[in-house]
């Protein structure tokens, strides 16, 4: 093992890296909080300054990624999409099968330079995250409780807010609604059965109505589908504590683009397109079991440094401060001070692995077990 792969391992580092993270996350909210009054005043001008601060934050885990962890991402797509990425707004339907889809996602993002303005369907149950949740109330993420009844006014509303966005932005759907567990796709591969619909070896069976309601929502400003599926080699589950020791994944993405009016206006034919689209994703990732690669031509976009420098940036913002404490502290001598500090070290430790915890599999919710009998018939 080199030096560098050994320091890699070590907890002081991933402290250090969770207390940027923390520390300028929780700085950056609170100038967050204090655009409030400027969106009565400028709107426009709000979601700017905002989707800068979100930048700001969301490339701190990209630049770990790319960076730190050194993960390496290989897009597969036609050149003459890829052109337009970054371009125009459009909807990302991704598979929902790994702990770190959506930090893939946003590598892309920043690739293609839409990392501050990306949006996503996200369970009510992230917005109480600290730092990523919080921040996402002012980049107007669109949030649902996973009950239809309740998010079909709600989530209307909030994705016709979009429809003046100053940005070009990503809006993500993963349609499976849930991460794949095996348990999750034998009950969903019955509520299949009981439609009649054909099995998926690789997904759970897509919710159809955040999709068609995306669709109808952002109809006229979207112009495309981005059609992804995500994929890692040699079979691996890559997680977020594996990226935090260094670990280096390689993931490949294979994008197809369709335009949005190839999407039908009808409910239930856009509800048959969806499950179609799903049946065709199940296939590529059949493939890139059987082959190791995902079809088409492999445009790989180059990472940028921008995450690296925003990442220095903040680390000297707060690792200064840092220092400073620390010396002062021990310099102090008194036991009281020094063992306030071990406690509050220790809290935010524990804290950060509640975050990280929010993406493990395991530690997922019962979404597609629990109301599979209700639902399904
Ligand atoms: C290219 C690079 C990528 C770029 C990335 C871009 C941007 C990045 C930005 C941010 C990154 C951060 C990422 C964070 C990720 C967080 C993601 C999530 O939180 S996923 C969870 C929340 N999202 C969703 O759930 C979206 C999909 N869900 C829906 O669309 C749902 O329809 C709904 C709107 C949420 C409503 O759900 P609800 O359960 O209330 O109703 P449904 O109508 O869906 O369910 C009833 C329906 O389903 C059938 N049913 C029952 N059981 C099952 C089952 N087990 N499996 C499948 N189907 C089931 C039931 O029969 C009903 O069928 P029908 O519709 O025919 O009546
Ligand atoms: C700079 C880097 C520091 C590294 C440490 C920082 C750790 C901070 C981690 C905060 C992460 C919070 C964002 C979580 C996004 C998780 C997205 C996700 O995958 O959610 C799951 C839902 O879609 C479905 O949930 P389930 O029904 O499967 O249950």
């Amino acid at each position: 093992m080199g030096l560098l792969q050994f320091l890699k391992s070590q907890f002081l580092c991933h402290l250090i890296i969770c207390y940027v993270f923390l520390v300028s996350g929780l700085l950056i909210n609170l100038i967050q909080l204090c655009t409030l009054p400027l969106w009565l005043i400028s709107k426009q001008l709000a979601r700017r300054i905002n989707i800068r601060l979100g930048y700001c934050i969301a490339s701190q885990m990209v630049a770990v990624l790319e960076w730190w962890s050194g993960t390496e991402c290989t897009l597969y797509t036609d050149p003459k999409s890829y052109q337009l990425y970054g371009k125009e707004n459009a909807i990302v339907v991704l598979n929902h099968a790994f702990e770190i889809d959506f930090l893939c996602g946003w590598t892309f993002c920043e690739r293609f330079g839409v990392l501050g303005s990306s949006k996503v369907l996200a369970k009510q149950e992230l917005s109480y995250v600290p730092v990523i949740g919080w921040m996402w109330y002012f980049l107007e993420i669109v949030f649902c409780k996973r009950k239809w009844e309740e998010d079909r006014t709600n989530v209307a509303r909030s994705l016709q807010n979009l429809r003046d966005y100053p940005e070009n932005y990503w809006f993500l759907l993963h349609c499976e609604g849930t991460r794949f567990t095996p348990k999750k796709h034998q009950i969903s591969m019955q509520v299949a059965e009981s439609k009649g619909l054909p099995q998926l070896k690789y997904h759970l069976l897509p919710r159809t109505k955040g999709f068609y309601i995306t669709v109808q929502n952002l109809r006229g400003t979207v112009a495309a589908i981005y059609d992804s599926t995500l994929n890692f080699r040699n079979n691996e589950a890559p997680t977020l504590l594996g990226i935090l020791n260094g670990k280096k994944y390689h993931a490949d993405l294979y994008v197809r683009r369709i335009p949005l009016e190839s999407v039908p206006e009808d409910e239930s034919e856009c509800a048959a397109w969806l499950h179609k689209l799903y049946q065709e994703k199940d296939g590529f990732q059949e493939q890139y079991a059987q082959t190791g690669r995902f079809p088409g031509p492999i445009t790989s976009p180059p990472r940028r440094p921008w995450s690296l420098i925003n990442w220095l940036f903040w680390s000297c913002v707060v690792l200064y401060p840092l220092g400073l404490l620390l010396a002062q502290l021990l310099s102090s001598g008194s036991v009281f001070t020094i063992v306030t500090a071990v406690v509050v070290c220790s809290a935010v430790s524990m804290g950060m692995r509640w975050m990280i915890g929010q993406t493990e599999i395991e530690k997922g919710s019962n979404y597609g077990i629990k109301a599979a009998p209700e639902n399904s018939n």
